[in-house]
């Protein structure tokens, strides 16, 4: 296993000037030995651009990348000694699940005794052992998409598992089951994984850190808690979360907060100016009228979610969610109510970026 080092920036066109020729900005950033992480970001924020160039399928056109300290930036995939899973099954219709198993190993000349244990650990993990002796061809697809989940994982030594989208072709209700297995078979198997994808749910089950990723640049690296608690950048807080952190218009001055029509005293130090008010749906409440931190709000909307029930309001021509318990009073549609956004999970955003 390796810790990998990436200091770089790719562009597929040549003589990129502006920040739209890039597929990745210029970024440093470390993947420690043994960690499971993922990729995270809507379609083109360049996921895969970064996993390839990880993998060695792609240079890197500026910078360098490490393992372990060396520079492997030129290094092929074989070189780097890389597993790969990939959105669909990569797996020999004529072999039994298990000789596809055992493939990686037999190709590296591993002995039979130590094939046969790790192809059984690895079937066993993946709750395939009844089928090691089916033929891959007869199975349906998700059972080859384990098949090759489980190629990728046989080898103790590589140097870190990528996996692309790998849970695409699974069945939603296996999905699921799939994502805690793979943490599961991670705290076993102490690999390096890193998984690409665009499955926010998919993302913080399965990784230790996530990086969120939007037009080329990585905008935060964090556990599913600090990505939840404190988005680092307004993208993060919109992109985790469903529905995202509500956005407010805010202005500071020395010791006054403007928000949506309100003035409340300086709730801590903030720079002066223009800034966004943050705070999820799950931290604003309903609160008593006049209250400081609450605005008075106009319902637009009350759906009831089965757990808790999301009211929508709006105030000051701003559309504000709040994830109510079911048990509270909630108020009609049409109705004035007073909810609170001001608390210690409000964050304040300047320029798009976290103010400390
Ligand atoms: N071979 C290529 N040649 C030119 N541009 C490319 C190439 N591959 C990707 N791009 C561009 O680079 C940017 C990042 O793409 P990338 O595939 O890395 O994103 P992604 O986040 O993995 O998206 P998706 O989830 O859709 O695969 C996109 O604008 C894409 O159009």
């Amino acid at each position: 296993m390796a810790r990998i080092e990436l200091d770089l920036a790719h562009a597929y066109r040549a003589n990129p000037t502006q920040d739209s020729d890039y597929a990745l900005l210029p970024l440093k950033m470390t993947f420690n030995d043994g960690g499971a992480y993922a990729l995270l970001g809507p379609s083109g924020c360049g996921k895969t651009t970064m996993l390839n160039i990880m993998s060695g399928l792609l240079a890197p056109s500026q910078g360098t990348v490490l393992f372990d300290g060396k520079d492997v930036t030129r290094a092929s995939p074989q070189e780097r000694n890389i597993a790969q899973v990939f959105q669909f099954p990569v797996i020999y219709d004529t072999m039994t699940v298990a000789e596809n198993l055992a493939f990686p190993l037999r190709n590296r000349k591993v002995p039979q005794a130590q094939i046969d244990k790790r192809v059984g650990e690895i079937a066993e993990m993946l709750e395939m052992s009844g089928q090691l002796n089916q033929r891959a061809a007869n199975l349906a697809a998700d059972a080859k998409q384990k098949i090759s989940l489980g190629r990728g994982l046989v080898r103790p030594d590589v140097s870190a598992v990528l996996f692309d989208e790998p849970l695409t072709v699974i069945d939603p209700h296996l999905k699921w089951q799939l994502r805690r297995k793979l943490k599961q078979i991670h705290r076993e198997l102490k690999l390096t994984l890193i998984y690409v994808t665009h499955d926010q749910v998919e993302a913080l089950t399965f990784a230790e850190q996530v990086v969120v990723m939007t037009r080329g640049r990585a905008v935060q690296v964090g556990s599913a808690d600090a990505l939840f608690e404190r988005p680092s950048h307004t993208f993060v807080g919109n992109f985790i979360g469903s529905p995202g952190m509500n956005f407010l218009p805010a202005t500071a001055t020395a010791d006054v907060l403007q928000v949506a029509g309100a003035q409340w005293f300086l709730p801590r130090a903030l720079p002066e100016g223009a800034l966004k008010l943050g705070v999820r749906p799950e931290y604003v409440s309903l609160a008593q009228p006049a209250s400081a931190g609450a605005l008075r709000c106009t319902v637009s909307k009350i759906q009831d979610v089965g757990t808790h029930v999301m009211l929508t309001a709006s105030v000051d021509g701003q559309t504000l969610k709040a994830r109510l318990s079911p048990e509270v009073q909630l108020p009609a549609e049409g109705e004035e109510v007073w909810l609170q956004v001001l608390g210690e999970h409000t964050c304040f955003y300047k320029n798009e970026e976290i103010v400390q």
